[in-house]
């Protein structure tokens, strides 16, 4: 039977679609998401849950000249599908491939491009500015989520969207949800005003009758609106963004299109800044994911019957063995407190504040407060582990400045996604935190060569008294190489071969790599020395002093761009070197990591192959690099 959604090809066609097909365009929409992102994966729940308000706002909308800002962008799938994007989801977040966030460089309909949580506000306020000051005409709309709310950038941005004059409008998609369960007083105050199931025309009714009492009417809806005690969250839910100077509308049922779309279209008329409050209910639609939400937030392949993985991996990741050492750790020492910034599952939390509820905190998405947080935690006698994605980290590098590093407060930073993480792209490849850590006075960064060193590191952090940062990689823990498990030094590597003229310095993940190139490199009667680095700041600069003496050749690899990075790093000391005595330590350097670029969504392994830092790449270069000696 032929479908609506067949003729949905490009941007406003879904106007062309009759009012009383709308909800049958809504299940074709479900079922072809559900289809796609089972064979692709991807982010399932947040989208299940927003067909109908994207509908809305595309029917009330004229893409591209409106604008739509998508918070994290995560729940931008509707969005494309309805954008003329459908035929590229069997290429969702693959090397080439659609994104699984909005991108401009994709369609003229993505505004603007997201992917780390809390932007939207801002963005989009941007634009409605640029808008005003430019004499143009066009609406503006940020497309915010109530986990994203939990971010404090979205505060700058409401502040300073309540001296907004002209029209702009903030869509709250209020679904309880983060990834895991909403945290907060945000969360709380939603909550409230969710619960009063105070409708539009019922709290207008009620605010109407009591204007019409003669004489004291217009008083007491004043007065009303000033009183502090829940009636005013009857009367006007929403306060705290009136009260800021923003328009409030809603709750509103986001999952009622004509209801949307009235209250979208009064929202354009207004003349300031307001805000929709929509509920939804994250993964609405498909059963398993409405009774997880967080279970289907992001999904590998799955079986749309059975709603189960099509692959089970047996065998642990980093994040299961950081998981697990801290279990074994708290029970140890009381003082040990966990922290997360909106991710539990994500960064193996999810365990420990089961077990020590009391000693573990997600603070919502607010990476910055997290970081100072846990010095304060630290200050007051703690041993604090914030747990932590490496490109979110990024949000928090003068906390870490200002608070961690220059007052030495003993902070463990555990830094998952460390690396090429692949499918989720640009935003989120975890390639810049040794350059952006290595960089503060203070910090001490360690990258484990496999799950055996990561386990141990993490043992070694509960007396280090100082800050340190440790990094590792998404997914599979490396489990090979457990014959070398020398205790953990402070500042010192470990040498896992001598060798002879070549010496390859590897980082983290790159040890495994490097030690394939070791035999590749044997076939050519090349025998390097092999270091796995351990401690990427401070340098080992007795390692580096042998080195440089006694070898020809120097070789870092990081899984990290190269600015910054170990490499470099490496190459200065061995610059200072070369000035005390060119002679003596006159061995040449040849990096190898990340060039100064941004890396896209795809294949994991194969977006190290086009950066030459798989295997077979770097034991080309270095056979190169040997042949000139
Ligand atoms: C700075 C930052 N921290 C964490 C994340 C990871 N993250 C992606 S979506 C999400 C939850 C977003 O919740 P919400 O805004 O309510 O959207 P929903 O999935 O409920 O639609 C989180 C924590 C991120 N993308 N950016
Ligand atoms: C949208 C977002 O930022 C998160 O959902 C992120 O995609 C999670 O990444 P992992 O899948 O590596 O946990
Ligand atoms: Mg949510």
């Amino acid at each position: 039977m032929a479908k609506i959604l067949d003729n949905i090809r490009q941007p406003n066609d879904i106007k062309k679609v009759p009012p009383k097909e709308y909800d049958q365009l809504a299940g074709e929409i479900r079922e072809f998401l559900l289809e796609s992102i089972s064979k692709t994966g991807g982010h399932l729940a947040s989208n299940l849950g927003v067909v109908e308000l994207t509908m809305a706002l595309h029917l009330c909308l004229d893409l591209p000249k409106d604008k739509i800002v998508w918070d994290v962008g995560h729940q931008s799938y509707v969005h494309k599908i309805l954008t003329g994007r459908k035929d590229a989801f069997g290429g969702l977040r693959t090397f080439g491939g659609i994104s699984g966030f909005p991108k401009i460089r994709e369609s003229a309909c993505d505004a603007f491009d997201t992917g780390h949580s809390s932007t939207s506000i801002s963005a989009a306020l941007g634009y409605a500015r640029g808008r005003d000051l430019l004499g143009e005409d066009y609406t503006v709309v940020a497309v915010i989520g109530d986990g994203a709310l939990t971010g404090g950038m979205a505060y700058e941005a409401i502040n300073n969207a309540a001296r907004m004059d002209k029209n702009f409008i903030i869509i709250l998609n209020d679904n309880k949800m983060s990834i895991s369960e909403n945290v907060g007083g945000v969360s709380k105050y939603l909550n409230d005003i969710r619960m009063n199931e105070s409708y539009i025309d019922f709290k207008e009714d009620v605010e109407a009758a009591l204007r019409r009492i003669p004489r004291i009417g217009s008083s007491v809806v004043r007065s009303v609106k000033r009183s502090k005690d829940s009636i005013k969250q009857f009367l006007m839910p929403g306060g705290f963004f009136e009260d800021l100077g923003i328009d409030y509308m809603g709750p509103v049922d986001g999952h009622d299109i004509p209801q949307l779309v009235r209250v979208i279209s009064a929202a354009k008329r207004k003349r300031k800044a307001v805000l929709v409050h929509v509920i939804t209910q994250k993964g609405k639609g498909y059963e398993p994911a409405e009774e997880d939400p967080s279970a289907y937030h992001g999904v590998d392949k799955f079986d749309v019957k059975t709603g189960m993985p099509l692959k089970k991996s047996t065998q642990s990741t980093y994040t299961q063995i950081f998981s697990r050492t801290m279990l074994r750790m708290a029970a140890e020492d009381e003082k040990i407190v966990g922290v997360c910034a909106a991710m539990p599952y994500g960064t193996g939390l999810y365990k420990f504040s089961k077990q020590y509820p009391d000693r573990f905190f997600d603070v919502g998405i607010a990476e910055e407060h997290a970081v100072t947080f846990a010095a304060g935690l630290a200050a007051a006698g703690m041993k604090p582990y914030v747990a932590i994605y490496s490109s979110f980290l990024q949000r928090s590098y003068d906390q870490m400045i200002h608070d961690v590093c220059l007052p030495q407060h003993p902070v463990v930073f555990c830094i998952d996604r460390a690396g090429i993480v692949g499918a989720d792209g640009e935003t989120h490849q975890g390639i810049l935190d040794l350059s952006y850590l290595c960089s503060i006075p203070g910090m001490n960064v360690f990258a484990p060569k496999n799950k055996y060193e990561l386990y141990d590191v993490l043992k070694f952090s509960r007396t280090f008294d100082a800050p340190l940062a440790i990094r590792y990689p998404r997914g599979t823990a490396y489990g090979g190489l457990k014959q070398f498990r020398a205790p953990i030094e402070y500042g010192k590597s470990e040498i896992l071969r001598t060798g002879a003229r070549v010496a390859i310095l590897a980082v983290g993940s790159m040890v495994e790599t490097a030690w394939d190139v070791c035999a590749r490199l044997a076939e050519e009667n090349i025998d390097p020395a092999l270091v796995n680095v351990r401690f990427v700041k401070p340098l080992d600069r007795k390692i580096l002093e042998w080195l440089a003496r006694d070898y020809e050749v120097i070789v870092t690899m990081e899984e990290n761009v190269l600015r910054g990075g170990y490499g470099e790093a490496v190459a200065a000391y061995l610059s200072d070197l070369r000035c005390q005595d060119r002679e003596k330590y006159g061995a040449r350097l040849l990096k190898i990591g990340i060039p100064d670029v941004y890396v896209e969504h795809g294949n994991v392994d194969l977006l190290k192959e086009s950066m030459g830092l798989d295997s077979l790449s770097v034991t080309q270069k270095i056979i190169k690099e040997y042949k000139k000696l």
